[in-house]
C-alpha cells in the first residue's frame, strides 16, 4: 500500500471540493484531492447545466407555441427530440470540459484517484478501480462527496425503465412519455420542460407541497398555477409496475394519501425518480471518522466553520444536507479548506442569505429565514402588473416578510415571471439588514417587474403604519402596477 501524507486531504472534486481544495492550496496547505469518479461535477455533468440547457429549449417551444397570442401566426410547431437533446450534451459538455481542465491543471502530485473510506480522524483509505490502495494521512480532512438521486424500492421492478437526472441527458432522444416522481426542483422543472417539449408528463409526490415553497397559500396558488399546464397529482401514494403486455413500458398506480379522491393508473415509457437527494456518505465508513453523526448518519457540523463537533473532519456541499446548492456549495468549500488548512486556528465566517430559484416558469423563489415568527406579509400580484401583463407573463405573486419588532425585511416566497431576479434583490436586502421603508425609497424603473417588489414593500410599510394605505388601481406610480 502506497503511503502518502498531507495537510489537507479533501474527498470529492466537485464544486465544493474543488473550492475546499484552491482555499487550502492558497491558504498555504500541501493539499491532496481525492475523486472517485471523473470530476466533470454534478452541476456541469448531470445537474444545474443541462436541466437550464433543456429548460431553454422547452422555454423556445412554449414561446412559438404560444406566439399567436401577440398576433403572430407560426408554422405548427415540430419538435425534433434528437436536435434538443444533441444541443443539450453538446453545450453540457463544453461546460464538462471546462470544469476538467481546471482539475486537471491541479499538479497531479496533488490529486489522488479512488474511493476513499476513513481508518480513523486523521486517516483516510483511497481504493482506486485497478484495486491500488493508498493510505493517506492528513492534519485536516475535508468531507465534499455530494449527493445522489434517491430511487425508492417501488421502483425496483421497473428499474430498466427509471431515469435519474444521472441518465436523462445521456437520451439520444426525448423520452415518449414520463411519470416523474417528485415535485421538488428537480421534478418541477424537468416535468414542465418535458412536457414543453411535447413529451406527455405527469408529476407525482406523496406530499402536497411543491418547489419547496413553506407557507400554505403560496403552495395553493403554486398547485393552481401549474395545475393548468401539467398532469400534477399530489398527495398520493404511487406504485410501479412493467405494464402487462408492454415490456417497454411502465405501469403507475396513484391513490391519494387522503383515502378520498383521486386514484388513477396510466401507462408510460420512463419514470424519472426526482425524490430527493441524500449525502453521499456511506462509503466513508464515518463510524471511524470520531465525528457525531445526527438521525440520518450526517456529520453534525458548525455552518459558520463547517468543521465537524471538535474533530480534524470539516464537511461541506450537498454531502452537509444544508443547503444544497451551488453557490452554497462554492462558499461551504471555501470556508472548509481555509479552516482546514490553518487548523486548529479555525474561523467562524458570516453565512450568506438563504436563496434558492426554481427555473419553472412561472419560476419560484424562496429567500431569508421564511420560518421566522412573527412576521407582516406585504403582498403583490403578478395578474395586473404593467410589465407582466405587456409580455402576457401575468401570473403569481410576491410574500415579502418582515420583522415587525425591527422593520427590516427577513425574506420572502415568490412565484412569478423571472423572480430570479427580485429574489437576488431580496437577498441582497435581507443580507445587508435593510428597513423596509429605506427600500421603499429606492429607484424602481417602470415599467418593469421590479414595479411588484415596490408594491409589496408598499404594502409592509402600510402595515407598519410608515406610509399611507396604497389604494389598489391607483394611478400613483403609473398603470397598472
Ligand atoms: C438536476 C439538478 C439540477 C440542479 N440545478 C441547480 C441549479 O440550477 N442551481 C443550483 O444552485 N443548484 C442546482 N443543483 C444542485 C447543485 O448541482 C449541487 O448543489 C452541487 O452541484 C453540489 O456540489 P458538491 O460539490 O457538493 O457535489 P458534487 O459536484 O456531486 O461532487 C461530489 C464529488 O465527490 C466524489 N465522491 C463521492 N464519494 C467519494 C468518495 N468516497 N471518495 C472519493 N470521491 C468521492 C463524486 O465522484 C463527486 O465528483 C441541481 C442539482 C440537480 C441534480
Ligand atoms: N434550481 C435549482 O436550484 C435546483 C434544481 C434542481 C435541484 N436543486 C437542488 O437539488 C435538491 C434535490 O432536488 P429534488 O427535487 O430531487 O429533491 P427535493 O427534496 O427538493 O424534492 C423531492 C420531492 O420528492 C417527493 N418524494 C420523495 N419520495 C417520494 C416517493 N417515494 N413518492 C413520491 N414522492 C416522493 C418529496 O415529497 C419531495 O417533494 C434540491 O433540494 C435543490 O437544493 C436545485
Amino acid at each position: 500500500m502506497k503511503e502518502l501524507s498531507c495537510d489537507v486531504a479533501v474527498i470529492g472534486a466537485g464544486t465544493a471540493g474543488l473550492a475546499a481544495s484552491g482555499a487550502a492550496h492558497r491558504a498555504g496547505a500541501k493539499v491532496l484531492l481525492i475523486e472517485s469518479g471523473s470530476s466533470g461535477t454534478t452541476c456541469a455533468q448531470v445537474g444545474c447545466m443541462p436541466s437550464k440547457l433543456l429548460i431553454a429549449a422547452a422555454e423556445v417551444a412554449h414561446q412559438a407555441a404560444t406566439a399567436s397570442i401577440f398576433g403572430i401566426e407560426t408554422a405548427p410547431i415540430r419538435i425534433d427530440g434528437r436536435s434538443v437533446m444533441a444541443r443539450v450534451q453538446h453545450e453540457r459538455n463544453r461546460f464538462v470540459r471546462s470544469v476538467l481542465k481546471s482539475y486537471e491543471a491541479i499538479p497531479a502530485q496533488s490529486r489522488l484517484t479512488g474511493l476513499a473510506h476513513f481508518v480513523d480522524g486523521q486517516t483516510l483509505e483511497v481504493e482506486n478501480e485497478a484495486g491500488e490502495r493508498s493510505r493517506v494521512r492528513a492534519k485536516a480532512i475535508v468531507i465534499a462527496t455530494g449527493s445522489r438521486a434517491s430511487v425508492p424500492k417501488t421502483f425496483q421492478s421497473v428499474a430498466a425503465r427509471v431515469l435519474t437526472n444521472e441518465t436523462i441527458f445521456e437520451l439520444e432522444t426525448l423520452p415518449a412519455s414520463v411519470a416523474v416522481i417528485g415535485a421538488g426542483a428537480v421534478g418541477l422543472e424537468l416535468g414542465q420542460a418535458l412536457h414543453r417539449l411535447g413529451v406527455r408528463t405527469a408529476i407525482f409526490d406523496r406530499d402536497t407541497d411543491i418547489g419547496g415553497l413553506r407557507d400554505e397559500g403560496m403552495n395553493r396558488h403554486a398547485r393552481s398555477l401549474f395545475a393548468e399546464e401539467l398532469d400534477l397529482r399530489l398527495g398520493v401514494d404511487i406504485q410501479a409496475e412493467p405494464a402487462p403486455g408492454a415490456a417497454d413500458c411502465v405501469r403507475i398506480k396513484w391513490q391519494a394519501k387522503s383515502g378520498e379522491g383521486a386514484e388513477g393508473t396510466a401507462d408510460f415509457s420512463h419514470v424519472l425518480v426526482a425524490a430527493g437527494r441524500p449525502p453521499n456518505l456511506e462509503a466513508l465508513r464515518l463510524q471511524r471518522a470520531g465525528v457525531k453523526l445526527d438521525e440520518h448518519g450526517v456529520p453534525e457540523f458548525d455552518a459558520g466553520t463547517l468543521r465537524c463537533g471538535d474533530s480534524r473532519v470539516f464537511i461541506a456541499g450537498d454531502a452537509s444536507a444544508w443547503r444544497p446548492l451551488l453557490h452554497e456549495a462554492v462558499d461551504a468549500g471555501t470556508i472548509a479548506g481555509h479552516n482546514a488548512a490553518r487548523f486548529p486556528d479555525v474561523r467562524v465566517s458570516t453565512r450568506s442569505a438563504p436563496l434558492a430559484i426554481t427555473f419553472t416558469d412561472p419560476q419560484i423563489a424562496i429567500v431569508g429565514d421564511t420560518s421566522l415568527k412573527p412576521r407582516l406579509v406585504g403582498k403583490a400580484d403578478f395578474s395586473d402588473q404593467g410589465r407582466a401583463r405587456v409580455m402576457n407573463r401575468n401570473r403569481g405573486c410576491v410574500r415579502l416578510y418582515a420583522d415587525p419588532s425591527t422593520n427590516r425585511l427577513t425574506g420572502a416566497e415568490m412565484i412569478g415571471p423571472a423572480v430570479e431576479h427580485l429574489s437576488h434583490l431580496i437577498a441582497w436586502a435581507v443580507q445587508g439588514d435593510a428597513q423596509v421603508r429605506e427600500l421603499l425609497e429606492l429607484p424602481f424603473y417602470h415599467p418593469t417587474l421590479e414595479e411588484a417588489l415596490r408594491s409589496a414593500l408598499r404594502d409592509l410599510c402600510a402595515q407598519l403604519r410608515l406610509v399611507p394605505a396604497y389604494e389598489v388601481g391607483s394611478m400613483e406610480y403609473g398603470p397598472a402596477i
